[in-house]
């Protein structure tokens, strides 16, 4: 199945294109043409180059973390739960491998930034709508993001379209509901365009799963995933808010945001909130 937000095949009216690919080299199969010669550095600064790299290395696995947490949602839905471990797990090796840039990008010093910063204007990452469509995904939804898009029409409608989905986690207690357990019927019917927040029913059923893996395998390994995905989602955040502390310390970003003391705010933010909170109590 393809993206549900990209144009991901090499199509024609009559299909996937078979003839083309026989003679088909390297290079034109991974679109290499059009790949490197996207990065183009505003000054002639030659740590840029890290910088835009850095980036774009960074958006293209978050590419393939929506395109394996959405398929990984549909699999759920359908009670395919073992399809969607496969799927889980690879978001998790993504996540790891992201992090390392951080130790790349810790390379280039604060002088260096500064020589080509203002160079970005009022451009930051902040308006990453990968980045958001993840945090969708994971269902976080902060109503001030979409409104960044508006100018675009067709980007707004794909990110409204994953605002008011549901996320991981939603399709997720789902599944708890379909095995039995008694989740609160505002929760299966909830407004999916509203962050999650906890629910008694919710961690009772993961209290019980938990107590019992033998019992319930499957929705252990549910469980699990989600907390891997979460704990590295988190290690993200907090290398990426120590790098940025480390570059330009305490000053305000580009986006317009606080910097560093906005960043450590959103550190607060938790996904699967029960899946944490019953650590305590078992
Ligand atoms: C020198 C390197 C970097 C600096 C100084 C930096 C700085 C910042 C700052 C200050 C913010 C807060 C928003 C603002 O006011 O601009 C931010 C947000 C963000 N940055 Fe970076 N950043 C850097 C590298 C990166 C990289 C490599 C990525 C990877 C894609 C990234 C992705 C993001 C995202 C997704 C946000 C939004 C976070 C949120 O709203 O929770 N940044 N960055
Ligand atoms: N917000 C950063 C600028 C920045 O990092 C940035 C600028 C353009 C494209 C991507 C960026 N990366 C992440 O925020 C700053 O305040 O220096």
């Amino acid at each position: 199945m393809s993206d549900s937000y990209s144009n991901d095949t090499f199509k024609s009216e009559k299909g996937i294109h078979t003839d083309f690919t026989e003679k088909m080299t390297y290079g034109e199969y991974l679109q290499l043409d059009t790949l490197l010669s996207s990065q183009k550095r505003l000054s002639d600064h030659h740590d840029e180059m890290l910088f835009i790299v850095i980036h774009q290395v960074s958006e293209l696995w978050l590419k393939l973390i929506i395109h394996e947490t959405q398929a990984a949602v549909r699999a759920i839905q359908r009670g395919e739960l073992q399809s969607s471990f496969k799927m889980l797990a690879r978001v998790s090796k993504i996540q790891s491998q992201i992090i390392q840039a951080w130790d790349v990008l810790s390379t280039l010093t604060p002088a260096e930034y500064m020589e080509f910063r203002d160079k970005l204007g009022n451009a930051s990452g902040f308006q990453s709508y990968q980045y958001r469509l993840v945090e969708f995904v994971l269902g976080y939804k902060t109503p001030f993001i979409l409104k960044i898009y508006k100018k675009d029409p067709e980007l707004h409608a794909i990110l409204e379209k994953a605002y008011h989905g549901p996320g991981l986690y939603d399709v997720a207690i789902q599944a708890l509901a379909d095995n039995g357990f008694p989740i609160n019927k505002a929760i299966l019917s909830r407004d999916f365009s509203k962050t999650y927040e906890k629910d008694p029913t919710v961690e009772q059923a993961w209290l019980e799963v938990y107590k019992d893996v033998d019992a319930y395998w499957d929705l252990y390994q549910l469980g699990e995933k989600l907390v891997d995905i979460e704990d590295w989602f988190q290690q993200w955040r907090f290398r990426h808010m120590k790098t940025v502390e480390r570059i330009i310390g305490h000053k305000t970003g580009t986006g317009g945001s606080s910097g560093v003391g906005y960043l450590k705010k959103v550190l607060e933010h938790y996904f699967f909130p029960e899946l944490w909170d019953i650590r305590t109590k078992l």
